[in-house]
């Protein structure tokens, strides 16, 4: 790969429920993506600003996409996902949605020729639009395959609901935790009430213990009932806050959600709905539990600026 020599950097803003990407088009990958240069774009106050930076490359250019083709052909296009501290992750799961609405944007994919499959770092995803659920919002939104989830823990894990021990700033006692790996590490914990929710401090990372090696994203979870819907479907609904490996507190997590709503939905046991809403600070996310075990992640996508980046001014410190 080389390094572009070009002063300027041309990129997009996006987010889904408000966790927030910087995006920019590398489809023939000459972009040496550095981690100085990811943590300076997604930077607040110096860069554009975002939880992450996610590049767009042909699946040819990065040997990561080279597998995903391998995996399946149709795999064109690679989603190139960095943390804003310039870590690199599996997976995200809002960033999926902004990545197709870039695609659609950068006329690279058109959701009326039906759904697109991309590679991701934890394998082939596939996205399609979705109609937006009443009530919710009027932004477009997008489904998103989020392939096979499972407990690292085991059955053990499962009966017990629990395989981790968790202590939260501004929380009095260490609680239980369920991890769960949805393509990237999470472990979620229950509390008590709305109250206790408010009154974590996340600005500092959870200690959750054993920590896995790679470190995990960390979801605290309020379940607030289950309701049947016009069609008579049985859906659950969580409030949620989370701490993202990579990132801190960020306003949602498409991973998490998914997380969240699977940790909830173990913990209830047989008869539990399929379908979950995951309130997170930045709006609302739909989790469904498919067959197969893969679970299917559906919410928002938007594109909200266009920017050309002075990598000398960027990278002046
Ligand atoms: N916000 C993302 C998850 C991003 C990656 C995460 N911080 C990690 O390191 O695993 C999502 O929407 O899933």
């Amino acid at each position: 790969m080389t390094v572009v020599a070009a002063p300027t950097l041309h990129v997009t803003k996006g987010h889904g429920t408000q966790n927030d990407f910087v995006l920019l088009d590398d489809r023939d990958g000459r972009v040496e993506l550095s981690a100085t240069l990811v943590r300076a774009l997604a930077d607040r106050r110096a860069g554009v600003g975002g939880d992450g930076v996610i590049r767009v490359v042909a699946g040819e250019h990065v040997p990561e996409g080279v597998e995903a083709l391998a995996q399946d052909p149709a795999a064109r296009w690679f989603m190139d996902y960095r943390n804003a501290d310039g870590s690199v992750a599996e997976m995200c799961g809002n960033g999926v949605r902004v990545f197709a609405a870039y695609l659609e944007r950068l006329g690279l994919w058109d959701a009326a020729d039906g759904e697109l499959t991309l590679g991701t770092r934890a394998g082939v995803r596939r996205v399609r639009r979705v109609p937006v659920p009443a009530g919710i919002g009027d932004d477009v939104w997008y489904a998103v395959d989020m392939g096979p989830w499972h407990l690292p823990g085991g059955p053990d894990a499962a009966r017990a609901g629990a395989d981790a021990e968790v202590d939260v700033v501004g929380l009095p006692v260490a609680r239980a935790g369920l991890s769960v790996d949805i393509g990237n590490p999470h472990v979620v914990l229950a509390l008590g009430g709305e109250e206790e929710l408010a009154a974590a401090d996340l600005t500092r990372a959870p200690k959750v213990t054993p920590l896995p090696v790679d470190g995990t994203n960390v979801e605290l979870v309020v379940p607030l009932g289950e309701h049947a819907a016009s069609d008579g479907t049985l859906v659950g609904r969580v409030r949620m806050r989370v701490h993202e490996r990579g990132v801190g507190e960020t306003r949602s997590c498409g991973t998490g959600a998914c997380a969240a709503a699977l940790a909830v939905r173990t913990w209830a046991g047989v008869g539990a709905p399929d379908v979950w809403l995951v309130d997170v600070p930045g709006g609302t996310v739909r989790v469904s539990v498919l067959a197969q075990g893969h679970v299917e992640l559906a919410g928002p996508a938007v594109l909200v600026a266009d920017a050309d980046v002075d990598l000398a001014a960027l990278t002046a410190g």
